[in-house]
């Protein structure tokens, strides 16, 4: 049995059913912390999204307002999973439904606890949190701030669910931004670079499918060499980097695309425009 299993009587309510919301799902349910009975999920209007999630996971799904309503009273934890666009008005419509005292979490870009409080017109327990999409199947990396109103039991409930789909760093509230820059976007830089490798590789004369094979595999064994030695990246750089090499020659190029400051200023950018997606919605409060 999973030790992260939640009680039998906690519900989970996602509001919004996109890919956050299902990788968590996935994630909840295959590593057996969640019963599908036990998940329920709404969106806005997608009902062939409802239809697919519920034929895929075996979740609850419901887009009448009388059941959703009934949801959200009921839920002992509700999962915010729109967009930072969406946010003012799924919040400030959801604070005027709620009765009791769920754990309020948030994967929701830049959104402040405070903003989230001021919204909803109650201080709710809430926890603030960053994952990735690599949370669909067990490798997310999350971080996680809490408010002050979150009691031990919320806390709990709260790392077993991201601690089900991956590893969780507890942080002030005050780092999320930039731990967005690093690890909430951090996949689609990869990907990205990953891209340009098949693509290099094909043009260089590989097939396709050998391109992708050795660029998936290139990536993992980086990944899990870095992890299993503990060593800093630097030393395995070096250690592949014979002096006046192939992969001298190769970083060199990097280098003079200003690779180091062009990575740098990407995950601070990210870091600064999640900032404005959260004052986008705060401002709606003024
Ligand atoms: N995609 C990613 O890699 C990550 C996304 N996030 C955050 O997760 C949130 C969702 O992102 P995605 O899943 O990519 O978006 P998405 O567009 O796939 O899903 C958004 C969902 O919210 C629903 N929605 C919109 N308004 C609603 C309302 N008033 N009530 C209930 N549901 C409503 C939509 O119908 C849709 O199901 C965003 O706030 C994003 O910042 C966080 C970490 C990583
Ligand atoms: O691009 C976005 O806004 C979201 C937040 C982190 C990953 N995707």
């Amino acid at each position: 049995m999973n030790d992260n299993r939640l009680h039998d009587t906690e519900q989970i309510c996602f509001s919004g059913a996109g890919s956050m919301a299902e990788s968590i799902v996935r994630g909840l349910i295959h590593k057996g912390v969640a019963k599908p009975a036990q998940i329920i999920m709404h969106n806005r209007s997608n009902l062939e999204r409802l239809e697919y999630l519920s034929g895929e996971y075996g979740v609850r799904t419901a887009s009448q307002d009388a059941e959703k309503e009934k949801d959200l009273q009921e839920a002992s934890v509700i999962v915010l999973a729109m967009k930072p666009k969406d946010a003012a008005e799924a919040l400030r419509a959801l604070g005027t439904k709620l009765n009791g005292n769920p754990l309020i979490v948030s994967v929701i870009a830049g959104l402040s606890i405070s903003t989230i409080q001021a919204l909803l017109g109650i201080a709710l327990p809430i926890a603030r949190t960053m994952p990735n999409t690599s949370s669909s199947i067990g490798l997310g990396a999350t971080g996680i701030s809490l408010s002050a109103e979150v009691n031990a039991e919320q806390q709990q409930t709260v790392m077993s669910m991201f601690e089900a789909v991956g590893q969780v760093s507890v942080i002030p509230e005050a780092q999320m931004d930039i731990l967005t820059g690093v690890s909430g976007s951090g996949p689609a830089y990869i990907y990205y670079m990953m891209e340009a490798m098949i693509a290099a590789g094909i043009e260089g004369g590989l097939s396709a499918e050998h391109a992708r094979e050795l660029t998936v595999q290139t990536v993992l064994g980086a990944a899990v060499m870095m992890k299993e030695t503990g060593e800093d990246p630097a030393k395995l750089r070096k250690d592949i980097t014979s002096p006046n090499g192939s992969t001298q020659a190769a970083l060199e190029v990097l280098d003079a695309h200003h690779f180091t400051a062009g990575v740098k200023a990407a995950v601070h950018r990210c870091a600064e425009r999640s900032r404005e997606m959260g004052e986008a919605v705060r401002a709606a409060l003024s």
